[in-house]
């Protein structure tokens, strides 16, 4: 650094690959280039910026991250990170036709696997008259909140929007659920600000390759906009750490024999009574045994990438 460079601190709001969007300390959101090919900001990371004499601002260092939501890539063998230091993942779904509720298990692994708090939203509650399905309440039951909202005609968003309060929370889920809109209604008139804010870098909110990280007035945090997407996976997982990302199997699993049970047919398995007993829903245990395959399945294709 010379003696005219100045160092300051902000927060990356959105990442183009060449430059970022970041929220400086100052309060002025500035447009900056990234120091050398190894640095890959994305949204939500904190980083290091310093300042010539003549208002360029370049990306110096990220600091480290409190967590990172990642999705796989690669065919399975890496991580494409999406964002950083958020606290909450907000899976979003709509009814019509109901999504497979598989991808819901695997948000919600994503966030036990982060530790991120995690909720779903059930969006489009206007369009349908139809019973909610039995996969709905037995995520209620194991702990996950389920706000019901109408982005379009603007009802249960006062609950969200106060769960939501001073987190920093990223809003995922399949494309058209209606992501921007309840964004759009959960920000009320501070989107258009931040919309201004992306045109004059160039880049139009709407740009759906990248994560935006969207501030609430007069709070730490924001909600984190990413692109929607057909499905997700998670990125390589060991395989043994599979069985404690779903909270039920997670919990039956300490009654087993075998501390490094995999629950799949070991003798005196707690958690294959638990199915039998119906404690634990099949449809639960099947998507877990799943996953359990399709990482023990990357481990094999890539032998070293779970080191023991
Ligand atoms: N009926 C109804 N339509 C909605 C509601 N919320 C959103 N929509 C509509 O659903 C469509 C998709 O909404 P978006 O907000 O663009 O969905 P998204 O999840 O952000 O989609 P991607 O950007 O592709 O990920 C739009 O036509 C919205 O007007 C709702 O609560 N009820
Ligand atoms: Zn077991």
């Amino acid at each position: 650094m010379s003696a005219s460079e100045q160092c300051i601190h902000g927060q990356v709001l959105a990442s183009y690959g060449s430059h970022a969007l970041v929220d400086c300390e100052d309060g002025e959101n500035r447009e900056c280039s990234i120091k050398g090919k190894r640095l890959r900001p994305v949204a939500g990371d904190r980083v290091s910026i310093t300042l010539a004499d003549n208002g360029g601002a370049v990306i110096a260092h990220i600091h480290e991250r409190e967590s990172e939501l990642a999705r796989q890539s690669g065919g399975g063998r890496h991580a494409q990170v999406l964002a950083a230091n958020l606290d909450t993942l907000v899976v979003v779904i709509a009814p019509e036709p109901w999504p497979e509720p598989g991808i819901v298990d695997r948000y919600l692994a994503a966030a036990e696997h982060l530790g991120l708090q995690a909720l779903i939203v059930l969006n489009k509650i206007d369009l349908t008259a139809d019973e909610e399905p039995d996969w709905l309440s037995e995520f209620e039951t194991l702990g996950y909140g389920v706000f019901r909202t109408s982005a379009e005609r603007g009802t249960g968003l006062d609950a969200l929007r106060a769960r939501l309060a001073r987190h920093t929370a990223s809003l995922v889920g399949q494309s058209g659920v209606g992501k921007s809109s309840l964004l759009n209604r959960l920000m009320g008139e501070a989107i258009a600000r931040t919309g201004e804010i992306s045109d004059r870098s160039g880049e139009g909110r709407h740009t759906t390759t990248t994560a935006f990280l969207h501030r609430l007035p007069g709070q730490p945090g924001g909600l984190i906009d990413s692109p929607g997407v057909r499905d997700y996976h998670l990125p390589p997982v060991p395989p043994e750490r599979v069985p404690f990302l779903f909270r039920e199997i997670r919990e039956a699993g300490s009654g087993c024999r075998f501390n490094n049970c995999r629950h799949r047919n070991e003798p005196g398995c707690a958690v294959m009574d638990a199915v039998d007993a119906g404690a634990i829903a099949q449809r639960r245990y099947r998507s877990f045994l799943r996953l359990l395959e399709q990482m023990e399945t990357i481990g094999e294709r890539n032998p070293g990438l779970f080191p023991r």
